[in-house]
């Protein structure tokens, strides 16, 4: 069996529930199951602390983990990302009180709350600035109004909680971050859980894939064919059919769903019309 590592709590974990059950794996009926036996898919699950993940993956105690760049990177586990998620997108930045901000240099001798503090420590070091780092397990965005740093650096993604602090962002990203399916380096698995991952990829692919794309079909007259063929040159290359009308024929092609708009305009405007648009259950590519 494949022994996966998966978020049990905050914000990886719904969203790493939904990819494997979408995938066709078993959910788990209670935040209290911590391991779940998947016997017709060959895993199992354990679901653990998104902080612990990377240690349990490093260790090889579990065989891949789920978690997010930031943690693993604040772990210094040395891992092997098989596969970005698409979810957890987030940056990690310094923050300070608005009128407070400061270039890199501008930290020396400063105290900086985080939760992450090999990672802000690796990067202090990195940048040859010395500054005292303050632990803090979480909400560290009210450490300054409460005295204990005089900036902080967190995750953010849509900067709300920093702006309903009073503090604002300075100096480029620490990094960037999205959950990532990951193992340890050059991980040896027996054939029988190998290709349980190899299955276990694709099928994630395919969710990844079909959250991505659309199906694009449309009528067009085959004389604009290859003006309308330009536009939706689909993964490999659309299928193109004869309508029962002659001089016309039928396009279907993928399309990422970002660009569906813009694409259907493109089309129309190419001489396209029956344009529609079906989203994709499900896909293996
Ligand atoms: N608001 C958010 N939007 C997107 N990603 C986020 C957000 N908050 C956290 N993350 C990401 O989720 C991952 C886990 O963070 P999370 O906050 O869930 O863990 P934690 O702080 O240890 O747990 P908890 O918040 O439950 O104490 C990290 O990779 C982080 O970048
Ligand atoms: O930029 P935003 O969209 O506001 O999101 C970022 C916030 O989300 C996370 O907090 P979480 O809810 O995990 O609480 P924590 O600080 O206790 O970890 C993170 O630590 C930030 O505080
Ligand atoms: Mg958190």
């Amino acid at each position: 069996m494949l022994r996966i590592a998966v978020p049990n709590k905050g914000a990886l974990s719904e969203p790493a529930a939904a990819l494997l059950s979408e995938a066709g794996y078993r959910r788990r009926g209670t935040a209290k199951e911590l391991v779940l036996v998947d016997e017709p898919n060959n895993v199992e699950l354990f679901f653990l602390r998104p902080r612990d993940i990377a240690v349990y993956v490093g260790s090889g105690t579990v065989d891949v983990g789920i978690t997010g760049q930031d943690m693993l990177a604040d772990s210094r586990t040395a891992a092997e990302v098989i596969l970005p998620l698409g979810f957890a997108h987030s940056t990690f930045r310094f923050a300070a009180q608005a009128g407070e901000e400061r270039d890199l240099g501008g930290l020396a001798g400063a105290r900086i709350a985080t939760s992450y503090e090999n990672l802000v420590e690796d990067h202090l070091a990195e940048h040859g600035v010395e500054a005292t780092v303050v632990h803090l397990d979480g909400a560290v965005e009210s450490s300054i109004r409460l005295g204990v740093a005089d900036v902080i650096a967190d995750v953010v993604e849509t900067g709300t909680t920093l702006r309903q602090a009073g503090l604002s962002v300075f100096g480029d990203p620490i990094m960037t971050s999205q959950a990532v399916l990951f193992s340890r380096p050059e991980l040896t698995l027996d054939d029988d859980a190998a290709h349980t991952l190899e299955v276990l990829v694709r099928r994630v692919r395919g969710v990844l894939v079909a959250r991505e794309y659309v199906l694009i079909d449309y009528d067009i007259p085959t004389e604009k064919l290859e003006g309308a063929v330009a536009v939706t040159p689909g993964f490999e290359a659309p299928t193109v059919s004869e309508l029962h009308r002659s001089g016309w024929s039928a396009v279907r092609s993928m399309v990422a769903v970002s660009e569906t708009n813009q694409v259907m305009d493109a089309l129309y405007e190419a001489g396209a019309r029956a344009i529609l648009v079906t989203a994709i259950q499900a896909c293996r590519m």
